[in-house]
């Protein structure tokens, strides 16, 4: 890179002087207004903060509980829950492909037991959790109702989000199972189902977060993520649904980066274009335009080295999401480069929200940098940046399609290389890592998952299928697969199949059976 030239993350060439005649007309725009650039609340923060939302899971349901409650003790304002690759693949703990993996990189859940103690002490009607699952969100879903029924919870008040977004599974996060067909099927049962039950329900999380970790740039991300929600929407309009309704519980997730302005312009950008393509595609109430959206901040710019200073990065990250608008946040935890969090570490990640909540005064007023010459610019530009992006995955007949013939991952994968260049020729300065290294010994404390957790689920399991009525299962299971094969909404025969107690492995498995596995 040419010393006197300086370039975002996306590769937008950044001048030394932004002036009115870079920032384009002003609109007038205001917040909680189409095409909500400056916010879908018209007062943002001062009505309601965003919800402090850390992703947590781990160990056996039981261990998790304690976690949960350990959170909502230190004033986070909803759960977000973790999940085990067994669980996310659809397979029990007892499965020999679980081995080694169980309770790993989140919780293990095999059956509704496991659900019933996951959220032991919690009322499902006052909290609003979010799972991210999407292979087997069908079943984690119908889990939580389950018990929100068990609980005698009102349905309509039931919220969350489960993040049953299987294109960038495909493209990035790869725990699909079956093939992308019938996974959009699955997804739009998924959308009609929720309407009807579980109202407030966020029925899809789509998410940027997994291909900006995979590499790719903060316009590209946007990008391919606002092209999903349009084979979503799509998918679900050819299902016959309305969009005045499903389009009001879709929901996004993006990712948080070090680079402040870009960031924020990304946010201001991705709501404004949502909002357009919506209403392009026929939705005429105001909800169903608004793009509402979760942010993590980046796991992939956290560093081994120098652990401690993650908790800055993790601080401008913070910024950059609640300058954007986000509706929920979650805070990595300074050691997450190493390990899961410790107990300590999600608490300052989570005190940090709160300092940037309580303290800095950012959330006094909406959309506080509008009108800055140089976010007014770079908003246009990485808007500019991104339908160009979205213009070339609809010629190619959209996301399945570009998924399908490789076109998405290969310009992840690009721009992974050339920044991986630029961190080695030291174009980009990863304090700690490029410069600024020292020879440390760092004793952080790290959070180790034992593998004897899997011998407590398999032996839960077993006295499960000991006590269970296992005639009642099998005849769950056969309805199940007829609705299956006859086109029927899934979701019914999912919820009776997990109140018989039926495996999260049993009811994957039956769908493995019609549907096949993805290769
Ligand atoms: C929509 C969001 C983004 C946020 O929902 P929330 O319920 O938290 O917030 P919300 O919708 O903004 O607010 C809740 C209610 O308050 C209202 N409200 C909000 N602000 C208001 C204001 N200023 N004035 C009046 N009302 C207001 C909203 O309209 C809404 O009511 P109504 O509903 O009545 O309108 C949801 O989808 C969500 O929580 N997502 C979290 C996803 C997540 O945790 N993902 C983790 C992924 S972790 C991961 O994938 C990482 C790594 C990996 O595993 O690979």
């Amino acid at each position: 890179m040419n010393n006197d030239k300086r370039y975002t993350d996306s590769g937008i060439e950044i001048k030394s002087l932004y002036t009115s005649a870079d920032a384009g007309k002003d609109t007038g725009e205001q917040p909680g207004t189409f095409p909500f650039t400056r916010g879908i609340q018209p007062d943002m923060y001062r009505g309601k903060l965003w919800t402090m939302r850390q992703y947590a899971g781990f160990s056996t349901a039981e261990e998790s509980n304690k976690r949960y409650h350990y959170l909502l003790s230190q004033g986070v304002m909803g759960l977000s829950v973790a999940f085990d690759l067994p669980t996310q693949i659809g397979y029990d703990s007892d499965h020999p492909l679980a081995e080694g993996e169980v309770g790993k990189v989140g919780v293990a859940i095999d059956s509704l037991e496991d659900i019933e103690m996951l959220f032991d002490g919690i009322k499902l009607e006052e909290v609003s959790t979010s799972m991210t699952i999407n292979a087997t969100g069908y079943i984690l879903l119908a889990f939580y109702v389950a018990l929100a029924k068990k609980q005698g919870a009102d349905l309509s008040k039931i919220t969350g989000t489960i993040q049953n977004d299987i294109l960038k599974e495909y493209a990035a996060r790869g725990t699909y199972i079956y093939p992308p067909k019938p996974s959009m099927r699955i997804i739009t049962d998924i959308f009609e189902w929720c309407s009807k039950t579980i109202p407030k329900w966020n029925t899809i999380s789509i998410s940027g977060y997994h291909i900006r970790e995979a590499g790719s740039t903060a316009a590209q991300e946007i990008a391919f993520t606002l092209s999903n929600g349009k084979a979503y929407v799509k998918a679900a309009l050819e299902k016959g649904l309305d969009i005045n309704v499903f389009g009001k519980r879709l929901s996004f997730f993006f990712n948080a980066h070090n680079n402040l302005f870009e960031e924020v312009a990304k946010f201001r950008a991705a709501r404004r274009m949502w909002a357009t393509i919506m209403k392009e595609l026929g939705a005429t109430d105001v909800k169903a335009q608004m793009l509402r959206f979760h942010t993590q901040t980046g796991g992939s710019t956290l560093t081994a080295q120098q652990p401690l200073n993650n908790v800055s990065r993790v601080t401008l990250q913070t910024l950059a999401a609640v300058l954007g608008g986000t509706q929920s946040l979650h805070t990595n935890g300074y050691d997450e480069a190493l390990s899961l969090p410790t107990e300590e570490a999600a608490k300052i990640a989570l005190r940090t929200q709160q300092i940037v909540a309580f303290e800095s005064g950012v959330t006094d007023t909406a959309d506080p940098l509008a009108g800055s010459y140089f976010i007014e610019a770079l908003t246009n530009e990485v808007e500019a940046k991104a339908l160009e992006i979205i213009n070339q995955v609809d010629a190619l007949g959209g996301s399945v399609s570009a998924i399908e013939s490789g076109f998405i991952q290969d310009e992840i994968a690009k721009s992974a290389y050339i920044y991986q260049q630029q961190v080695e020729r030291q174009e980009k300065i990863i304090v700690g890592v490029n410069r600024f290294v020292v020879d440390e010994k760092y004793n952080t404390p790290l959070l180790k998952i034992d593998d004897s957790i899997r011998s407590l689920q398999v032996e839960k399991l077993r006295a499960l299928k000991n006590k269970r009525n296992n005639q009642q299962v099998a005849a769950y299971l056969s309805r199940l697969s007829t609705a299956v094969k006859s086109g029927e909404n899934i979701m019914p025969f999912v919820v009776d199949a997990v109140e018989q107690y039926c495996t999260l492995g049993e009811i994957a498995d039956c769908l493995r059976n019609e549907f096949g596995e993805y290769r």
